[in-house]
């Protein structure tokens, strides 16, 4: 079994024991101490191994007997076996990037790759990037000599590897590069996995450029430390299997569909069913605006509903997790997409016309249901990863 845990100083928001409960049976503690106690700590008897999370990567070194190459190359760890009496360090973040890069088809041999940042996790990075025969690595930093005011002498780059924090929850929607300047680009990478696509990846998944946000590289670095701990071969379909399972749980549920279709009544059912909280658009406007959605669209007009409409669904797409259910229109703005895309999938939860309810409804009442289908279907189709058939009726 063995005891084992996560050191770091802030460590509210880390998903990795419910990983590492994927891969084994053994505990699996958030260890959050000062600077102070680390030594205490990675030396005391209770643990039989650890993770390392910032800040501590790098001062744990020297608590090591012994360090991998990989961990010695990068000048961190973040994994500690205990064998024998002695304590050996890995840095099996290297292996989970290579891993994510193997799984999106990125190679990195012969290219030119642009590292975003220069901390840890760059360092990282740019031992892969040396390890797998990149021709170039360009590091571009806020006050180095490349920086973001002189990305165009880059502009050839043909992968580029985000290992900043800029995009990441809550601070959706930013990128540090416009992926339009890079013409030769054949991969984009980010590190960042809350969202599940920042905007960097999206706006790269949207040129069709292969692109892969942080969490497969998350997933397979606790893999890589779970191997190390229990000494067993976990193979690459459990991993894939774990990255789904994790992907799932963090994913929201969006649903999408004709007004009236049932996307409020079946959001509520998968909500319980699944023990998430569900949160309903067209609710959040009301009490946002203190006014009935027909009594918006009086007073105000569609185009004012439909702003307030884009700012409800940029907040509440930030969340992991939930349930949301789209009022009928939101597909009608393209902006609305990725704003949806970045941290869920999207149902389209489909009723026969003559199924749907149009009471209280201000577009439905101004036209037919048959209008309103031929004009919306094909986006609801773009839109969605799964549809539903909601044609049974339950009471
Ligand atoms: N499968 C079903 N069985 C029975 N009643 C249903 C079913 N699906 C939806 N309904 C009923 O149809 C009506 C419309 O459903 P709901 O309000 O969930 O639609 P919606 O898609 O959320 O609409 P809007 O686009 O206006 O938000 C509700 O009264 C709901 O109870
Ligand atoms: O946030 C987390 O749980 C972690 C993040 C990375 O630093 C990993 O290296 C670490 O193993 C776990
Ligand atoms: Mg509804």
């Amino acid at each position: 079994m063995g005891k084992y845990g996560l050191l770091g100083a802030h460590l509210e928001y880390s998903y990795s024991p419910e990983i590492h409960s994927k891969f084994g049976d053994y505990q699996y503690d958030l260890i959050e101490i000062p600077e102070e106690k680390l030594k205490e700590v990675v030396n005391s008897p209770e643990y039989d191994g650890f993770n390392v999370t910032i800040p501590y990567k790098r001062s744990v070194i020297t608590l090591c007997d012994e360090v991998s190459s990989e961990a010695l190359r990068i000048g961190a760890v973040n994994t500690i076996v205990k064998e024998n009496g002695l304590k050996k360090g890995y840095n099996t973040d290297y292996f989970g990037f290579c891993y994510m890069l193997k799984r999106n088809n990125i190679e990195l041999k012969g290219k030119k790759c642009m590292v975003l940042g220069n901390g840890g996790a760059s360092a990282m990075v740019q031992t892969v990037m040396r390890d797998q025969g990149a021709s170039e690595i360009v590091v571009v930093s806020r006050h180095g000599e490349d920086n973001y005011d002189n990305l165009d002498r880059h502009f050839d780059s043909e992968i580029i590897v985000n290992a900043t924090p800029v995009g990441m929850y809550p601070n959706n929607g930013v990128s540090l590069v416009n992926v339009d300047d890079f013409p030769n680009l054949s991969g984009a990478v980010d590190l960042i996995y809350n969202p599940n696509k920042t905007k960097f990846i999206l706006d790269a998944t949207t040129r069709g450029i292969p692109a892969c946000g942080g969490l497969s590289m998350l997933v397979a670095q606790a893999e890589k430390s779970s191997e190390l701990f229990q000494h067993r071969v976990i193979d690459d379909e459990e991993i894939d299997a774990a990255i789904y399972d994790i992907r799932s749980e963090l994913l929201n549920v969006v649903l999408i569909g004709m007004p009236g279709a049932g996307k409020t009544f079946l959001g509520r059912r998968i909500a319980e069913r699944e023990h998430r909280k569900f949160i309903d658009l067209d609710d959040l406007i009301v009490e946002r605006e203190g006014m009935s959605i027909p009594e918006i669209f009086r007073t105000k007009g569609e185009d004012y509903f439909r702003n307030v409409e884009t700012e409800v669904l940029r907040e509440t797409c930030k969340m992991s997790g939930v349930v949301i259910a789209c009022g009928g229109g939101i597909v009608k703005r393209k902006q609305n997409y990725n704003l949806a895309k970045q941290n869920s999938r999207i149902i389209w939860v489909k009723r026969d016309l003559d199924k749907l309810d149009t009471e209280g409804r201000p577009i439905s009442q101004t036209k037919s249901v048959e209008e309103i289908y031929e004009a919306r279907k094909d986006l609801y189709e773009a839109w969605s990863d799964y549809f539903i058939d909601n044609n049974q009726d339950f009471n």
